[in-house]
């Protein structure tokens, strides 16, 4: 069963006047998981969706939502899947795609039948973003990751950032996609913060440890506001919001973007004192 929700897209303006709650409604996604369910969210942001897909005691398709008007989800749209649990198999019309955790599958528009193999333990993230064309479906091993150290334990930011669906590793039309992973004893991510007004993005926190909290820091750089997640939780962030959180622990995260370019280094970057 693939259920949805919807949320427009908030004015910055706008969102700087917005209290907890508010902010937890528009930005924060809090239910990806439900056995045998896909949950998706629609967002107003680039119309980019996030959700997951937790297929236990069945196998579980990716069926298309009204605010596509479309015969399948992936007509005129592009996924990627990250699987944050056990190994799992994604089945693309047909071809089974075996996905150990922190491991990737690009899904090309077009794709008549993405299901979701049940009886395992495994927990597919996905993001998808409108296409215009038509690319292949790849599988991102650990093995095809760039990988980029980043930070510095001096500054506690010290991380590993894993790229994997982004166009030097495989072709797509909008979305880019990877994992970062921080160190034990660091806690900031993306520390210095940026903003990229050419893209909207999306954040998964993930390998939080229970009992632990992220606290995510969004708004503009002079406006900004905190939102705290819990393990296995995302939240959207819109064009012109800076995108950083700190946690009680270490942690790992899923960065997935869509919008007017593919080029990852396209950031606005605010130093750490800049930030009000
Ligand atoms: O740790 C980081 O820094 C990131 O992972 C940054 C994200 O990849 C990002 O915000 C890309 O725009
Ligand atoms: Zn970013």
């Amino acid at each position: 069963m693939t259920k949805h929700e919807f949320r427009y897209a908030s004015h910055p303006e706008d969102a700087r006047a917005y209290g907890t709650e508010e902010l937890r409604k528009h930005f924060l996604m809090d239910n990806l998981f439900e056995d045998d369910c896909i949950n998706l969210t629609y967002s107003m942001y680039d119309r980019y969706i996030v959700g997951g897909a937790k297929p236990r005691s069945k196998d579980v398709v990716l069926e298309t939502i009204p605010y596509l008007k479309s015969e399948n989800f992936l007509d005129r749209r592009e996924l990627g899947i990250v699987n944050v649990g056990g190994k799992g198999q994604v089945s693309v019309d047909g071809t089974v795609y075996e996905l150990d955790k922190k491991e990737a599958l690009y899904v090309g528009k077009g794709a008549k039948e993405v299901l979701f193999k049940g009886g395992s333990e495994a927990l597919f993230y996905i993001n998808s973003a409108p296409a215009h064309k038509s690319f292949p479906t790849k599988k991102v091993g650990k093995e095809n990751a760039e990988v980029i150290n980043l930070g510095d334990a001096k500054y506690a930011n010290k991380r590993i950032l894993n790229k994997l669906i982004v166009n030097s590793i495989v072709e797509t039309c909008q979305l880019q996609m990877g994992i970062t992973e921080l160190v034990e004893g660091n806690v900031w991510n993306t520390m210095p913060a940026h903003t990229h007004e050419r893209r909207m993005e999306a954040y998964f926190y993930f390998d939080v440890e229970e009992g632990q909290t992220v606290c995510h820091f969004m708004g503009q750089p002079q406006h900004t506001r905190h939102i705290f997640l819990e393990n296995n939780q995302a939240v959207l962030s819109p064009e012109w919001s800076i995108h950083s959180g700190s946690g009680t622990t270490n942690y790992s995260f899923i960065w997935g973007m869509a919008g007017e370019n593919l080029d990852y280094g396209d950031m606005d970057t605010c130093s750490p004192n800049q930030l009000r």
